[in-house]
């Protein structure tokens, strides 16, 4: 060999040996792209790992973060898929730098051209294909922090957390048919209540005791597993008619921001259909039975009339008492986690004592009749008022009488519809405060008269 192939063989042998690690010292950085289609993510100098289109959706929700809190110049805003919210991502050819455990890293978002895919190439018809990406660069050192378990389940984890938070949530109602296994068992219409617990009229001590438990419940994960028990809760709201059950509900489900499912089971054929829409309920939801006393005739004389009405009525439920135990907290219930469970009814002594014995149902709010703390939270919402003359007034008959949080409601709102300014409103409360008043006394003095007539008679 003449010296310079010499050079050049051993020079090579050299480069093949050491490229790499002199690509580390010119290049010390590594990326890893997440796309917008299934396919597995492009990776250098890694593992290739699997993204979803979810996984994408995430990192996007995450970086919309990022990205607003950053001095990023050119950025670009889409409609996010759920809600009304915006995901802003920089634009093509900028970075944003994140900050993760004292490291920076850098998100770019770019637009690759896969290709050829397919196609007939012969005729020169390929199937190039755009794919958004966003890339995320780091220094190799930090390979680990970044792929293992530390950065990019961060980055997923907190990216659902700001995609649950603006989404629009949903309330489902049980479908009858679900004769085929195509049959869809939840139908759902957009859930945009306004009730919160700020509005919710109720004993602020006793709103607060509400507040915490949900909020224990959410953050209970942890909690739920060392104890071995499903992560769910049972409430039974139970009180007259127009306390704010379902107003509670409401609250309940903006304050998690949950979706609610309403079962109605009268229209739940049997308990394999009582399972098969349990099963496809989605976590962090609230799972909803009103008026359970007249859901269902459960128990004894009222089953087997149901049996015989059933001959007749081929659509008749045949939920037993035992399949909707199961339903509650059977192994079924454990099928999914973050679920509360709510029954509702206006009559409590009504209900079999096996559905409402503890450990069923964690929790039981009674609803009652309108206090005077309650009252100065309905004057808040409807006339937006924290003191007036006659909360004096009020203050004596609301104690003396039971009038209903939607009684109360009503009068109030007269203010809203013109026909009455505040003060009107708040002496037409009184007037129907005095006549509730006048009532229970007429109503007292008779049950007294029939009571000394009955101890008469005896004697
Ligand atoms: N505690 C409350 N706080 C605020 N508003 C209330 C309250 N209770 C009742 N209301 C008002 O009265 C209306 C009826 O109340 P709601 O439907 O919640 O009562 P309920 O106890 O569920 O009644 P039912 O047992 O008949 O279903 C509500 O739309 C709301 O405007």
């Amino acid at each position: 060999y003449a010296p310079r192939q010499l050079f050049q063989t051993y020079f090579n042998l050299f480069l093949r040996r050491h490229a790499r690690r002199l690509l580390n010292v010119v290049d010390p950085y590594a990326f890893v792209e997440i796309a917008v289609c299934p396919a597995p993510a492009q990776t250098y100098g890694l593992q290739p790992v699997a993204f979803t289109d979810a996984t994408f959706e995430e990192v996007q929700a995450y970086l919309s973060g990022t990205c607003s809190r950053e001095d990023a110049r050119e950025l670009r805003a889409e409609g996010a898929k759920h809600g009304d919210g915006l995901v802003i991502s920089v634009k093509d050819g900028e970075d944003v730098a994140d900050e993760f455990r004292g490291v920076t890293l850098w998100w770019s978002s770019v637009t690759t051209v896969d290709g050829p895919t397919g196609g007939n190439h012969a005729n020169g018809n390929s199937n190039n294909q755009e794919r958004r990406c966003q890339r995320l660069t780091f220094h190799k050192r930090h390979r680990r922090l970044v792929m293992d378990d530390e950065y990019l389940p961060h980055v997923r984890r907190r990216g659902r957390e700001i995609l649950f938070a603006n989404r629009r949530r949903r309330l489902y109602t049980n479908n009858r048919n679900l004769d085929s296994y195509m049959s869809k068992p939840w139908s759902y219409v957009d859930f945009d209540h306004p009730t919160t617990f700020e509005t919710l009229a109720m004993d602020p001590a006793r709103k607060k005791e509400i507040v915490d438990d949900l909020d224990a419940f959410r953050n209970g994960e942890e909690y739920y597993k060392r104890v071995g028990k499903a992560w769910k809760r049972g409430y039974l709201l139970h009180g007259p008619p127009g306390t704010g059950k379902s107003t509670m509900i409401a609250a309940m489900a903006n304050h998690l921001k949950y979706d609610i499912y309403d079962v109605e089971l009268t229209m739940v054929r049997n308990n394999n259909d009582l399972r098969r829409i349990l099963i496809e309920t989605t976590s962090k939801s609230i799972i909803l039975i009103e008026h359970i006393d007249c859901s269902l005739d459960l128990t004894g004389e009222r089953a087997k009339k149901k049996a015989a009405a059933q001959l007749y009525d081929p659509y008749a439920s045949t939920v037993t008492l035992s399949g909707l135990l199961n339903f509650i907290d059977g192994l079924w219930s454990a099928l999914g986690s973050e679920r509360i469970v709510v029954f509702t009814t206006n009559h409590i002594d009504k209900l079999d004592p096996a559905l409402i014995r503890r450990g069923r149902m964690d929790k039981k709010i009674e609803m009652s009749y309108c206090s005077f703390d309650a009252f100065k939270t309905l004057a808040k919402n409807y006339l937006d008022i924290d003191a007036h003359r006659l909360f004096g007034a009020v203050e004596e008959h609301i104690r003396e009488v039971e009038i209903t949080p939607a009684d109360v409601a009503e009068c109030l709102m007269e203010a809203k519809h013109g026909r009455y300014g505040e003060d009107a409103s708040m002496e037409l409360l009184i007037g129907e405060l005095k006549k509730k008043r006048e009532e229970a006394k007429v109503a007292a003095d008779a049950a007294a008269k029939a009571a000394a007539a009955a101890a008469k008679r005896e004697k």
